[in-house]
């Protein structure tokens, strides 16, 4: 049997006729160098983070252009330290899928430690203000999801953990972002050093809202006494702290059974997973897709790693907001969203199946190429049409891929505003446009209400994937049942903090509203709804 740890690795030929690429760097002097000079910190170690981010570094530890690797950080779920990463040495079994079924395996091993951001684990609390108040220290990341910067709650108002760190001080602060606000003060403190924030998750203006999550707790703490003043300057001096704008693409579900199976089969033991009815899922392997693109705003205070050896473009910011803005609020992020949605709702558990189902491409193809393309500015470095076809011609349908509604429809409403929202906008303000011609958006609005209805188009009960305001949501529908003629939903769409914009006042909200009670009908109504007006040329009653 193989075995995904360092004495493991010694087993090179073993791995070889399991087709698994090896590390091609000494794990040891990497791990040792990282150590005493630590450059990378990342907090998030989800899938994204794994399949991607860390293998980026890998190619640089490969090639001999890096010579440390990267401190990864648990914010939350401290069982998969145990569980997973210590078990196997940090090592990462990176499964790559293409379309014509070449699966390519490769260890991943540029995590040099893990630790976890929780008070109760002491030592990791050391070892994180030491990093922090390493002069070498270059880069902090995150792919912490979108509710992960967040420091407010469903009524708008500071969450209970925020308040409580803002009043108590930098000292033993209990949300994600006062923790890297404290550690950013202790590296104030000894010596300003440079440092730069890089967000990698997919919310607009990432780094701004890195930035404005870090620097809002500060000031807090600036006027309670709790930090001297200068700190806010350090932080808002983009030569000494840098926060750039990001875009990140790549399609990485859940670990798989299918994928665990099939390493199984190859001989490679231990490749168990924790999670499934909880926050995370995680196993010692990740699957993703063969493609991905890395975008950052070259702006670092203080030095970076030469990624762009790896793949990973630099460039100006106006260029990141295109391109971020055409992947995350029209050309995949939105076309993923409705098919979460919708997919629940019609029973369907894999992302390529949902593309063979005709009314279901019709509805990504509309949201797509006839009401995205048109709005999408094209960033010059990707083109809109090219990126936009091969999500929905190759990506998507890459029946390889182990990708799961479920997975997408989870902090749907973190993500409607950007998803949808943008777009909506941009009709708005446009004056050859009109929000109310839209078909696709509204019906992939209603869909999602009707979603957290969490009774499937069948009418039989479904589980709703985790979201932070899923209980203020389903209250306002706590009376709406299948069958019924009326409801309550424009509670839900007249929140303009859920989308970005009002959509009463563009002509969308009683149209979304009319929707979802054609969807509500009873069993079937969302498919017979989604196929009435994915018909050519139909729209629905303005
Ligand atoms: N998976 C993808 O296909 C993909 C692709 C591009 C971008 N992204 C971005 O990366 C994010 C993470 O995706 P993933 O697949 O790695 O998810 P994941 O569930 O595997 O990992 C999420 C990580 O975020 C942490 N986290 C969750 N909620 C948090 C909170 N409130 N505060 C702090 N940390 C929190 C978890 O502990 C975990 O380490 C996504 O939300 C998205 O913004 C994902
Ligand atoms: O990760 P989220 O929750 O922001 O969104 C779910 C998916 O749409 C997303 O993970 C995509 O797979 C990804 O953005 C592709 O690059």
């Amino acid at each position: 049997m193989l075995h995904l740890s360092l004495s493991g690795l010694a087993d090179e030929s073993g791995w070889q006729s399991a087709g698994v690429e090896l590390p091609q760097f000494d794990i040891g002097q990497m791990v040792r160098n990282t150590e005493e000079n630590p450059q990378w910190i990342h907090f998030g170690l989800g899938q994204i983070f794994r399949a991607f981010v860390a293998n980026c570094q890998q190619k640089l530890l490969d090639t001999g252009k890096a010579d440390t690797g990267i401190v990864a950080v648990v914010p939350h779920d401290m069982e998969s330290i145990d569980k997973i990463y210590k078990p196997h040495d940090q090592l990462t079994l990176l499964v790559q899928m293409n379309a014509n079924g070449d699966f390519q395996k490769k260890v991943v091993a540029s995590i040099a430690e893990v630790l976890g951001a929780d008070p109760q684990r002491e030592q990791d609390d050391r070892r994180l203000a030491e990093i922090f108040e390493h002069p070498g220290l270059q880069m902090v990341s995150f792919t912490i999801t979108e509710k992960g910067y967040s420091l407010t709650g469903a009524d708008g108002e500071y969450l209970d953990s925020v308040r409580k760190d803002m009043a108590n001080g930098p000292e033993r602060p209990e949300h994600l972002m006062s923790k890297i606000a404290s550690l950013a003060y202790r590296r104030y403190l000894a010596g300003a050093y440079p440092l730069t924030f890089v967000s990698m998750d997919n919310c607009s203006h990432n780094g701004d809202k890195l930035m404005s999550s870090i620097v809002t707790i500060a000031k807090e703490w600036a006027e309670k006494g709790w930090v001297e003043p200068n700190f806010l300057t350090y932080l808002e001096d983009e030569s000494r702290v840098a926060f750039p704008l990001t875009m990140i693409d790549k399609i990485t579900p859940r670990p798989s059974e299918k994928i665990k199976h099939q390493l199984e089969q190859l001989g490679i033991a231990g490749m168990d997973m924790i999670g499934g009815g909880g926050r995370s899922f995680n196993a010692p392997f990740v699957n993703a897709e063969s493609s991905g693109y890395l975008v950052i705003e070259d702006k670092f205070a203080g030095g970076r790693p030469p990624l762009e050896e790896a793949g990973v473009i630099f460039t100006d910011r106006d260029t990141v907001i295109k391109v971020e803005t055409m992947k995350v609020t029209t050309c995949l992020n939105p076309l993923h969203t409705a098919l979460a949605v919708t997919g629940c709702l019609l029973g369907y558990s894999l992302i390529a199946d949902e593309m063979k189902d005709d009314t279901l491409r019709r509805l990504v193809e509309k949201i797509g190429y006839d009401e995205g393309l048109p709005v999408v500015v094209d960033p010059g470095i990707l083109n809109p049409r090219a990126f936009l076809d091969t999500v929905l011609q190759e990506r998507f349908p890459n029946p390889f891929i182990p990708d799961t509604p479920q997975r997408i429809a989870a902090d749907t409403s973190q993500k409607v505003g950007i998803r949808f929202g943008e777009t909506i906008k941009s009709y708005r303000d446009r004056k050859d446009l009109d929000p109310a011609e839209l078909t696709g958006i509204p019906l992939a609005i209603a869909a999602w209400c009707r979603y957290l209805l969490g009774v499937d188009d069948e009418g039989k009960p479904m589980r709703i994937s985790p979201d932070p305001l899923l209980e203020m949501l389903q209250k306002h529908l706590s009376g709406t049942t299948l069958g019924a003629k009326t409801s309550s939903v424009r509670g839900i769409l007249e929140e303009e903090r859920l989308f970005g914009v009002r959509l009463y006042e563009v002509g969308l909200g009683e149209k979304i509203e009319g929707l979802f009670h054609e969807m509500l009908e009873g069993p079937g109504a969302v498919r017979r709804t989604l196929e009435k007006y994915l018909k050519k040329g139909v729209n629905p009653v303005q």
